[in-house]
């Protein structure tokens, strides 16, 4: 047991958030409970509005729960910490700094300065296929550009987990896919635990090792599905009958709770 529970790097335990709303209070989500394995790959869907990214910032720190429990390596999530990066989808690079630069930031914030800290920067900037950029500014890179900018970012910080809204929901259908295919290369290579949310049923099974379907808000666990489809993964398993299988089982709940949104 004791083994088992050292396994677990997040716990999520009957978590609400009501926020006071225009109109009143908003429960945006009710019971919320899951164990996050350390190195798991996670993926979360839901109808828009169930609460995934509220989940995503208490788990950031950005937010605090109502009531709950929340921990990462067994403590209590207390504000942002060194060991949780995350990635918006609005990539949030500094204009005024270069693709380096940017990439040093958060090594320079945690006393990585010089040589040393170019070293790791360009590391990461090589694994996402930045070489010949790392001098140049944001403003002078395309969207999927800036989004590996920022995954090269949140690398750098090596983070034990790795918290992810939707990174990859501003791009067009092939970055997009190559996005994926980078970061599945990255994971198997880094073994960093990642909570990914996305609308996208086929990313959420492309990547995650385990897919959370949540329900309508107020947003609770409606289930969890296994993904019993081996690494490493390319874009023909999405022709697999496997995949086509899981596709079609959460697509039908993530539906179902559409719907409800809808009545
Ligand atoms: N600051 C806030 N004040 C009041 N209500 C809020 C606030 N932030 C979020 N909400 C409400 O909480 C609910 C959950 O929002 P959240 O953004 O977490 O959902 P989501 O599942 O991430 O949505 P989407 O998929 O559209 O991004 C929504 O009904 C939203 O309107």
């Amino acid at each position: 047991m004791a083994g088992k529970e050292r396994d677990i790097k997040v716990h999520i335990e009957n978590v609400k958030k009501t926020y006071m709303g225009r109109t009143g209070e908003v429960v945006a989500l009710n019971g919320v409970n899951l164990d996050i394995k350390d190195n798991e790959f996670v993926t979360v869907v839901g109808p828009s509005g169930c609460g995934k990214s509220t989940l995503l910032n208490i788990l950031a720190g950005l937010l605090e729960p109502t009531s709950g429990v929340i921990t990462c390596n067994g403590k209590p999530i207390k504000g942002t910490g060194p060991e949780r990066g995350v990635v918006f989808q609005q990539y949030a690079l500094f204009p005024w700094l270069t693709v380096l630069k940017n990439v040093m930031f958060p090594l320079n914030m945690k006393g990585i300065k010089g040589e040393e800290a170019e070293k790791i920067a360009r590391k990461y900037i090589k694994m996402v296929d930045l070489e010949k950029f790392e001098n140049h500014y944001p403003k002078e890179l395309s969207g999927g550009m800036k989004q590996r900018v920022a995954i090269a970012r949140a690398y750098a910080a090596n983070p034990e987990v790795l918290l992810m809204d939707e990174p990859f929901g501003a791009l067009d259908a092939q970055t997009r896919t190559q996005l994926q295919q980078e970061l599945l290369d990255t994971w198997e290579k880094e073994q960093k635990t990642c909570f990914f949310i996305t609308h996208d049923v086929d990313e959420a099974l492309i990547l995650g090792q385990r897919v959370v379907i949540m329900s309508a808000r107020p947003g609770r666990i409606k289930n969890i599905v296994d993904v019993d489809i081996p690494y490493p993964r390319n874009q023909e398993t999405k022709m697999s009958p496997r995949f086509l299988e899981l596709k079609n089982l959460i697509w039908s709940q993530v539906y179902q709770e559409y719907l409800e949104v809808r009545k």
